[in-house]
C-alpha cells in the first residue's frame, strides 16, 4: 500500500520546523515536498504532528526463544512499533543462546515470521554466554548476526576479550559489552551508596563496571576493534570513554532513559521496579551521563528493554531479576523531562534515537530522505497522557514510570512504508 503523509513537519538541521508531505511508494520515500498531488495513494493525515525517522534501539531483550512467558518477538516488536521504533537489536541472553550459525538461522526465520519492526539479532561472544569458548564469528555473521555480545554477563578475562576483539576486527564486526566484573558484584542488587546503606540491601560498586570499560578500551586500542559499551552508568566510565575518544580509540557508548532520568535517591523504598543492571547510581553519576551525552562522549540512547513477569519481579529486592521495560515510554519520558525543560533540543533527542545509533553501527537507516526506506514515526508533541503499564503491548509491565504524566507520544509508525502502529484518528 502506498501513502502520502500529509500536513506534518520535519525538523531541519537547525531544529526548525519544515512542513512537508511525504510520498511513500513501494516501501521507500519517493518524494518530499509541499502540496504533493495524490495519485491514488492512501492519505495519512498527520494533523500538524512531527514526522521523524523511525527510532532505532540497539539494546533490547525479546526473550525468544526460551523466555516466551516474559516476551516474544511478536509482542516485543509490537511494543517497539508503539514506541515509535522501526529497528531494534535483540540481545542473545535467550535459551538457547544464538551461539551457532544454525541457531542464528532459526532466529532469523522467527524474526521474519513474527517481527513487526526490523530486528537485528546479536550473536553471543562465547558459547552459551559461559565465557569459556568463543563462538564461530564468521559463521554467525554469514547467517545475519548484527554484532557480538554476551549481554547479561561480563566477559571476565582480558584474554577472552582480546581474542574476541581480534576476531571481530578481522571481519569488521563490533564487540558490544555488558561491563561487569564478577569479583566486584558482592551479591549486590542496587548501587553501593546511600540507598544500599539505608535499606541494608547489598550494593554493587561503580568500579564493577568502570574497570571492565578501562580494560576493554586498552584492548580495543590494541586490536582496532569497534568496541561498544552497553548501558553506561557511572561517572568514571564516562571519563574513561571520553579520554579514549580523545586518544582516537574506536569506542562508542549508549545510555538508557532510566539512567538519565533516575538516580538512587529516586528509589522510593523496596520496589523491584527500580532494580536493573547496571543499578541506578548516584546523582553525580546521573549528571555525568547527561553531560557525556551532551558533549558526544555517549553516542546514543538505547532502552535495554528487559521484560520480566510480575511473579518474577515479586521475589524481593535481592532475588528478583534485574531489568525494566522501556520501549513504550522512552520518547515521552525523554521529551517531557529533557526537551520540555530545555536540557536537550528536540533535534538532539531525535538524533540520539535515530541517526546517532545508525552512524555508530554503519546502518543506512535513521534519516528521512528521498530514496531511503520509509521507516517513519509520527509524534504528537501536544498529547498528554499518564503512563499506564497495564496498557503496554509488551508482556513485561515492570516499569518504575507507571503513573508519570508525559507529553509527546508516537502516534503512527511506518516500517518499510507499512503502517505498523496507528494510535487511531484520521488517516
Ligand atoms: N539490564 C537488566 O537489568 N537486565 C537484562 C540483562 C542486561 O541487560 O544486562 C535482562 O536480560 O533482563
Ligand atoms: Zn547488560
Ligand atoms: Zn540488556
Amino acid at each position: 500500500m502506498n501513502y502520502i503523509i500529509k500536513n506534518g513537519y520535519i525538523l531541519d538541521e537547525n531544529n526548525k520546523e519544515v512542513f512537508v508531505d511525504i510520498r511513500v511508494q513501494d516501501g521507500v520515500i519517493k518524494e518530499m515536498g509541499t502540496n504533493l498531488e495524490v495519485n491514488g495513494e492512501n492519505i495519512y493525515e498527520a494533523n500538524g504532528c512531527l514526522i521523524a525517522p523511525g527510532f532505532i534501539d540497539l539494546h533490547i531483550h525479546l526473550r525468544e526463544p526460551g523466555g516466551e512467558h516474559k516476551e516474544t518477538i511478536e509482542t516485543g516488536t509490537m511494543a517497539a512499533a508503539k514506541g515509535g521504533y522501526t529497528t531494534v537489536a535483540c540481545m542473545p541472553n535467550t535459551k538457547p543462546v544464538p551461539d551457532t550459525p544454525e541457531q542464528m538461522e532459526w532466529l532469523m526465520n522467527r524474526i521474519n515470521e513474527s517481527g513487526h519492526v526490523k530486528v537485528l539479532p546479536y550473536a553471543s561472544i562465547t558459547i552459551g554466554q559461559l565465557g569459556e569458548e568463543l563462538t564461530n564469528f564468521s559463521g554467525l555473521k554469514e547467517k545475519g548476526a548484527f554484532a557480538f555480545t554476551d549481554d547479561g554477563v561480563g566477559i571476565q578475562t582480558a584474554g577472552m576479550m582480546f581474542e574476541a576483539m581480534k576476531r571481530a576486527a578481522a571481519i569488521n564486526m563490533a564487540v558490544v559489552a555488558h561491563c561487569e566484573d564478577n569479583s566486584l558484584i558482592y551479591g549486590g542488587a542496587v548501587h553501593e551508596g546511600e540507598f544500599s546503606k539505608k535499606y541494608g540491601v547489598p550494593g554493587i560498586p561503580s568500579v564493577c563496571e568502570s574497570v571492565h570499560i578501562a580494560r576493554d578500551i586498552l584492548l580495543a586500542e590494541a586490536t582496532g576493534c569497534h568496541y561498544h559499551v552497553c548501558h553506561i552508568s557511572t561517572k568514571e566510565s564516562v571519563r574513561v570513554v571520553r579520554d579514549a575518544k580523545k586518544a582516537g580509540i574506536n569506542v562508542t557508548a549508549e545510555v538508557t532513559p532510566h539512567h538519565l532520568l533516575l538516580c538512587e535517591d529516586d528509589i522510593p523504598g523496596i520496589d523491584t521496579n527500580y532494580k536493573m543492571n547496571p543499578p541506578l547510581r548516584s546523582k553525580e553519576d546521573r549528571d555525568a551521563l547527561i553531560e557525556g551525552l551532551l558533549d558526544g562522549t555517549i553516542d546514543f540512547i538505547a532502552t535495554d528493554h528487559a521484560p520480566h513477569t510480575s511473579e518474577e519481579k515479586g521475589k524481593g529486592m535481592e532475588h528478583a531479576p534485574f531489568g525494566i521495560v522501556g520501549l513504550e515510554t522512552a520518547f515521552p519520558l525523554l521529551y517531557t523531562h529533557f526537551v520540555e525543560k530545555g536540557i536537550f533540543t528536540l533535534k538532539q533527542l531525535i538524533d540520539w534515537l535515530t541517526i546517532a545509533p545508525a552512524k555508530a553501527f554503519q546502518l543506512t537507516s535513521g534519516k528521512l530522505e528521498v530514496g531511503a526506506a520509509a521507516d517513519i514515526t509520527v509524534i504528537n508533541l501536544e498529547q498528554k497522557e499518564e503512563i499506564n503499564h497495564l496498557e503496554f503491548k509488551s508482556k513485561g509491565k515492570n516499569t518504575p514510570f507507571s503513573g508519570w504524566n508525559c507529553k509527546g507520544w508516537p502516534i503512527a509508525t511506518f516500517v518499510d512504508g507499512k503502517l505498523k502502529w496507528n494510535a487511531g484518528g484520521a488517516q
